[in-house]
């Protein structure tokens, strides 16, 4: 357990609705979870993944939601989407190691995994061990991501 709760928001296109469920289930039972808002999709749903990714990481962009754990058939399109949206650092992670370095090192604060590449008990392990690191402002890392952050901000010289 950590001192920081979390406020989590979950989504998925249609071929991710297996993991989005079991993900849910986990993440409202989790002692670090103190929210979890699904956006989408509903059941029989075909509503596209960029339109759900973008959804959620309007929430993450706007302090709504601290994290966004989302789900396509691979994980990539759902991050390409949610990167789209400024502020947002979006990653697909299938290893502990990733999942653990965009958290301390990048900051990310969208996971994605594809339902069509990994098995689901490695995605509810993954979840677990993302839910146990907070990124540290003070770290070597912060500068970093600062900078790609000012890359985010338009520069009026050009
Ligand atoms: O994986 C997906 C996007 O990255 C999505 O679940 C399926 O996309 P499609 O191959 O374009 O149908």
């Amino acid at each position: 357990m950590t001192d920081t709760k979390l406020r989590i928001v979950i989504g998925c296109d249609e071929a991710g609705v297996r993991f989005r469920d079991a993900l849910k289930a986990d993440l409202l039972r989790h002692a670090d979870v103190s929210d979890v808002t699904d956006v989408g999709v509903t059941a029989n749903d075909s509503e596209a993944y960029p339109h759900v990714a973008v959804r959620a990481a309007r929430m993450v962009a706007a302090g709504e939601a601290d994290r966004a754990l989302l789900i396509c058939g691979t994980g990539l399109g759902v991050a390409i989407s949610a990167n789209k949206i400024p502020g947002i650092r979006a990653v697909t992670a299938h290893d502990v190691y990733s999942v653990q370095r965009s958290v301390l090192s990048n900051d990310a604060q969208v996971l994605c995994f594809g339902e069509r590449v990994i098995g689901l008990e490695l995605a509810r392990m993954l979840a677990q061990e993302w839910l146990k690191y907070r990124f540290d402002p003070s770290s070597a890392s912060a500068s970093k991501v600062a900078a790609i952050r000012d890359y985010e901000t338009p520069n009026p010289a050009g």
